[in-house]
C-alpha cells in the first residue's frame, strides 16, 4: 500500500481556559499506520486525543483528516467526518442494560437505513472478527474484562471506521490477553484498511503493534520526538526518550554493532 497522509496537525496548541497542556505539536499520521501517542503521565495523552476526535478545539493551529479540519466545515460535513472514526475508551464503555449484540446495533440503527435482518447479520460478523459470535446474547455483566474489551471494539467497528482510537486499550488486561488485544489491532487495522491511534504505556504493545508516534513532553510543553518506535530506540539521543522507552535503563542508544 502506498502511504498518504491521513491526518495531520499542524502547529496545534491545546489548552483549557489559559492553561497550555502543549504547545506546537506537528506531525503527521500515514493512511494504515499504527500511530502512538506516547509520554509521561499527565502530558497531554488524551487531550491530543480528544483534539483528534473533534472533542476539543485547538487554542491555535490545526487538525487535518484528508486535508479538512473539523472546524471549518458545515455540521453535515462535520457529522460525517465524525460517523469515519470508531472509538473505543478504556472503561469499554459498553451499555450495560443492553445484550453485546445490542450494543453493537446501536450504531448501526442510528446511522444507517440498514432493516433489522440486515443489522442482525453485520452484528454477527462484527462480534465474529472479534472472537465473540457465540456471546452475542450475553450482557456486558457475564462475560471478562477482556472480552468486553473486545466486545467494544466490535461496536466501535460496527460502521466500519477510517480511524480506529484507543484509549489504553490493554489497561486492566494480563499480559496474555493484552498480547491477544495487540493481534486483533492488527488484524483489524489490515481487514478494514483503516488508520490506528492508541494511547498506551505499554512498551509491550509500543514496539510490537506501533510503526509511529508522537512523543509529549509534560516538562518542555510540546513534542520531543515523532517517529517509529523501535527507530527512536535505537537513534534517538534525547535522554527522556531513552529512559521512557527502557523504563528507566538507558539515557542514550545502545551502541549497536553491524554483523
Ligand atoms: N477537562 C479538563 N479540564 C481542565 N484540565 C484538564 C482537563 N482534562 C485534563 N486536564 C489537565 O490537562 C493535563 C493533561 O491531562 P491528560 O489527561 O490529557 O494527560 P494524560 O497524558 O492523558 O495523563 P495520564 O497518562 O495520567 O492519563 C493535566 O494537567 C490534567 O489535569
Amino acid at each position: 500500500m502506498t502511504k498518504s497522509t491521513h491526518i495531520e496537525v499542524n502547529d496545534l496548541t491545546m489548552a483549557y481556559g489559559s492553561m497550555v497542556v502543549q504547545r506546537d505539536l506537528s506531525f503527521a499520521i500515514q493512511r494504515g499506520d499504527i500511530f502512538v501517542i506516547m509520554g509521561g503521565s499527565g502530558c497531554g495523552k488524551s487531550t491530543l486525543m480528544k483534539h483528534l476526535i473533534g472533542l476539543n478545539r485547538p487554542a491555535k493551529g490545526e487538525v487535518l483528516f484528508s486535508g479538512q479540519s473539523l472546524w471549518q466545515v458545515s455540521a453535515e460535513q462535520q457529522r460525517e467526518l465524525l460517523r469515519r472514526f470508531g472509538i473505543t475508551y478504556q472503561a469499554g464503555a459498553l451499555l450495560s442494560s443492553l445484550t453485546l449484540g445490542e450494543n453493537v446495533a446501536l450504531p448501526l440503527q442510528q446511522f444507517t437505513q440498514l432493516s433489522a435482518a440486515e443489522i442482525d447479520d453485520l452484528v454477527r460478523y462484527k462480534l465474529a472478527l472479534v472472537g465473540l459470535e457465540p456471546y452475542q446474547h450475553f450482557m456486558p455483566s457475564e462475560i471478562s474484562g477482556g472480552m468486553r474489551k473486545r466486545a467494544s471494539l466490535a461496536r466501535a467497528i460496527a460502521l466500519d471506521p477510517e480511524v480506529l482510537f484507543f484509549d489504553e486499550p490493554s489497561a486492566g488486561l494480563d499480559p496474555v490477553s493484552a498480547r491477544l488485544l495487540d493481534d486483533l489491532i492488527l488484524e483489524l487495522r489490515d481487514s478494514l484498511g483503516a488508520t490506528v491511534v492508541i494511547v498506551t504505556h505499554e512498551l509491550a504493545s509500543i514496539f510490537a503493534i506501533g510503526n509511529n508516534s508522537v512523543f509529549l513532553d509534560p516538562e518542555t510543553k510540546t513534542q520531543i520526538a515523532t517517529g517509529a518506535p523501535k527507530e527512536l530506540l535505537a537513534h534517538c539521543d534525547d535522554a527522556k526518550i531513552q529512559r521512557f522507552l527502557t523504563r528507566g535503563e538507558r539515557t542514550s542508544p545502545k551502541e549497536t554493532t553491524t554483523p
